[in-house]
């Protein structure tokens, strides 16, 4: 028999914010990864994970959705996701499963700048009836010019790993790029921040909108079991930061206990977390902040 052609390759998923890009990231993986919040553009970073079976290899990089930019830090999203488009096997549209809209056209023209293939994944269809979904899957292929199209539910995970095959069909035969388990090509202060920022943006709802950002200051092994967490917490006002310390520093506490609860499961040990809130006006619309914040790559 021959050996079976083992395939790999980079593969992102793009969408408008809110599809449920790390719903589906995360479902395919089986893992807690990426952030996921019911608010927008919470994905800043090209996240890499990477999908491993017996023949197969998936590297997902996980893009911030392509929209029309409304200040300086949306313009850098939108210029990343299309960078990454380009330098990809194959490029995985997320929509919602809804007539497309404007959003959707704009989303559209980006994609025909890409000369790979290009899959169209229909999310959120527990929340349609079937019968819906059939001029919604129509509508989709008229607009676009997608390899496959299929219909998924990134929360339940209906249709999810047959998605998951979908993709790998697509990939080019290659070499195994990383070790067998799911990585995360990202320093472990990154997905810590990430958590934080979760957390935050679940407890506040409407006070505090993304505008805040996190910053791992220092991580210290204490001993065998201990590591120490110091992590600052940004927002762009005053008013944020009473909302995000509390009454008798409740709120803080709260999203530190949550926070340090995911921290231990992801990395195996106790963490000691020290959290601090701190006011950094307007730190959106200025470059050498976003690169403080890691959110600029130099
Ligand atoms: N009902 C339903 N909700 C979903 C599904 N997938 C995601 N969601 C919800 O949609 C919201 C956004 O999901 P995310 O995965 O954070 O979306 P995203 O595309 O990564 O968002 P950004 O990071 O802002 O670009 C969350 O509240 C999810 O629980 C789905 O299949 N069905």
């Amino acid at each position: 028999m021959p050996d079976p052609v083992f395939k790999s390759g980079f593969v992102t998923i793009v969408g408008r914010t809110n599809v449920g890009k790390s719903t589906l990231l995360n479902s395919m993986l089986g893992q807690k990864i990426t952030i996921m919040s019911d608010k927008p553009q919470t994905t800043r970073h090209k996240i890499q994970c990477v999908l491993t079976g017996q023949d197969y290899q998936i590297v997902f990089i996980d893009t911030p959705g392509i929209h029309k930019p409304k200040h300086k830090l949306g313009e850098h999203m939108v210029g990343v996701a299309l960078n990454t488009l380009r330098e990809v096997d194959v490029v995985l549209l997320l929509v919602e499963a809804a007539m497309p809209g404007p959003g959707d056209r704009y989303m559209l023209e980006q994609l025909k700048k890409v000369t790979g293939p290009v899959l169209l994944a229909i999310n959120k269809i527990d929340l349609v009836k079937p019968g819906d979904l059939v001029p919604i899957i129509a509508a989709f292929q008229q607009a676009g010019n997608f390899a496959e199209i299929v219909p998924v539910s990134a929360l339940t995970g209906e249709n999810v790993s047959r998605l998951k095959q979908i993709i790998i069909d697509y990939l080019p035969e290659g070499p195994q790029y990383y070790p067998g388990d799911v990585v995360v090509d990202r320093p472990e202060r990154f997905i810590m921040a990430e958590l934080i920022r979760e957390k935050v943006l679940h407890l506040t709802s409407q006070e505090v909108p993304h505008s805040v950002a996190v910053v791992v200051e220092e991580v210290e092994q204490r001993n065998q079991d201990m590591v120490a967490v110091r992590a600052v917490i940004y927002t762009e006002r005053e008013s944020q930061k009473g909302i995000l310390i509390g009454k008798g520093g409740r709120m803080l506490k709260e999203v530190g206990q949550r926070a340090r609860q995911e921290m231990e499961a992801l990395l195996g040990s106790r963490i000691f977390l020290e959290l601090w809130v701190k006011v950094k006006k307007d730190w959106r619309n200025r470059d050498i902040d976003m690169r403080n914040f890691g959110l600029l790559e130099e």
